[in-house]
């Protein structure tokens, strides 16, 4: 048998939600920069649970259904306090609560279009109430609840930050969700499409595809950007650092794609935003100081900056802490995920490839008191 090391290049599936072609990203063949330019996330989340863009009844009707559903159990908020909760990242309580709100639905297991559809409405509106809640929790503030007429971006930062955000702020964190939505299949979408191949639930679908987001090689590398750019501290240092790093083969995070060889098609959108947002809060240098990385990376290692680089300072700017980054990239791929595990309930089959075994063979048994 041969292998192919981390499946590169192998195509696991067929796939309606998104592509990506010569380094081109569409979403059921809209382009990435499009919708990142003029869709709202409530649009892109209907584009890809429904493969067709919404008219404006539809959109307010799912817009309305996500704002209805956005409110928390008790329990939810309750087991954030029941432990401690400063020692706990974000991304482990939201794998551990959405979980846990698998256990409040009466329909987790049922397989039905129309409860799945009532599933795939409660996982992404309730998923920015839980990173919203857990912050609020452990800094000691009261949990707020959604307001009425707001979108879902606003809404997440309200329910955030206990007051509402300013436009440019609402279309930062809208264009950064209309940018990570989706992603044809990237490994936590993946975990996700293995688990409900065995006709698991969706909860237990979209609680291993956190698991798989949160390490960093994936989701987890946009806080490791900033923690990265923290360490550098000054302009001057940059270049040094990365020198550094590479002369230890440690990895540059936010550099690289197992995909992209000219680029991440969604860099660009988050670069230009980081621009803007560190000019405006005068934090120019973490804006300058990733530039310096990028061009440093390509000219040198022939590797682009993909989504999880620029996203560090834009969020950095809208002041939102640091370990809340890969839970922010979560609350967007929900809509992804959810759209690829209705794709795979459609049209399901095990997903159960082989291993070449290379350990040794014909090993006999020896009794535990000779050993
Ligand atoms: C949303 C997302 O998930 S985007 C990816 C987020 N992850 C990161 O930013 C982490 C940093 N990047 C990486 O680790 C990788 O580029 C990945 C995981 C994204 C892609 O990995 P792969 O396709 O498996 O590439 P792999 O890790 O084998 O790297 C190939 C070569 O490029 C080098 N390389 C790849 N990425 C980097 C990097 N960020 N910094 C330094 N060197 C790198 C590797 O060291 C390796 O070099 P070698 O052939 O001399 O040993
Ligand atoms: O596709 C990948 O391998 C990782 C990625 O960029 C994403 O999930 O957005």
């Amino acid at each position: 048998m041969s292998t192919t090391k981390g499946l590169e290049g192998v195509v696991a599936a067929e796939s309606k939600v998104s592509s990506i072609i010569d380094d081109r990203l569409t979403y059921v063949g809209y382009a990435i920069d499009d919708l990142a330019e003029y869709a709202s996330f409530e649009e892109v989340v209907f584009l890809l649970w429904n493969k067709r863009l919404p008219n404006q009844a539809e959109l307010a009707e799912l817009e309305n259904e996500l704002f209805e559903n956005m409110t928390l159990p008790n329990g939810v908020i309750e087991h954030f306090q029941s432990y401690d909760i400063h020692n706990i990242h974000p991304m482990a309580a939201l794998r551990t609560a959405i979980s846990l709100l698998g256990l409040y639905d009466p329909e987790a297991d049922e397989m039905t279009e129309e409860a799945s559809r009532r599933k795939a409405i409660n996982l992404q509106a309730k998923v920015a109430s839980i990173v919203s809640a857990f912050s609020r929790v452990r800094q000691g503030n009261e949990v707020v609840q959604p307001k009425k007429g707001l979108s879902y971006a606003a809404n997440f930062l309200y329910m955030l930050n206990g007051e509402e955000p300013s436009e440019l702020e609402v279309e930062a964190i809208n264009k950064a969700l209309v940018l990570h939505a989706d992603h044809e299949l990237n490994a936590s979408t993946f975990t996700a499409r293995v688990c409900v191949a065995t006709l698991s639930d969706m909860y237990s679908g979209i609680t291993s595809a956190i698991g798989a987001l949160k390490g960093p090689l994936h989701g987890g590398a946009n806080e490791r950007v900033m923690k990265m750019l923290l360490e550098i501290e000054e302009i001057e240092n940059a270049i040094p650092y990365v020198k550094e790093k590479m002369t230890n083969k440690e990895k540059i995070m936010g550099m690289g794609h197992r995909v992209y060889r000219t680029g991440d098609p969604r860099a660009k959108h988050l670069k230009r935003m980081s621009k803007e947002l560190t000019e405006k809060h005068g934090m120019e240098k973490w804006y300058e100081m990733s530039v310096q990385i990028e061009e440093y990376m390509k000219a040198e290692k022939g590797l682009p900056a993909n989504v999880d680089f620029y996203s560090a300072s834009v969020y950095h700017c809208l002041g939102i802490e640091h370990d809340l980054y890969t839970p922010i990239f979560a609350v967007s791929r929900f809509s992804g995920w959810i759209a690829h595990i209705l794709e795979q309930y459609e049209n399901n089959r095990l997903i159960r490839p082989r291993a070449d075994y290379v350990g040794p063979h014909h090993q006999v048994y020896v009794d535990i008191s000779q050993r």
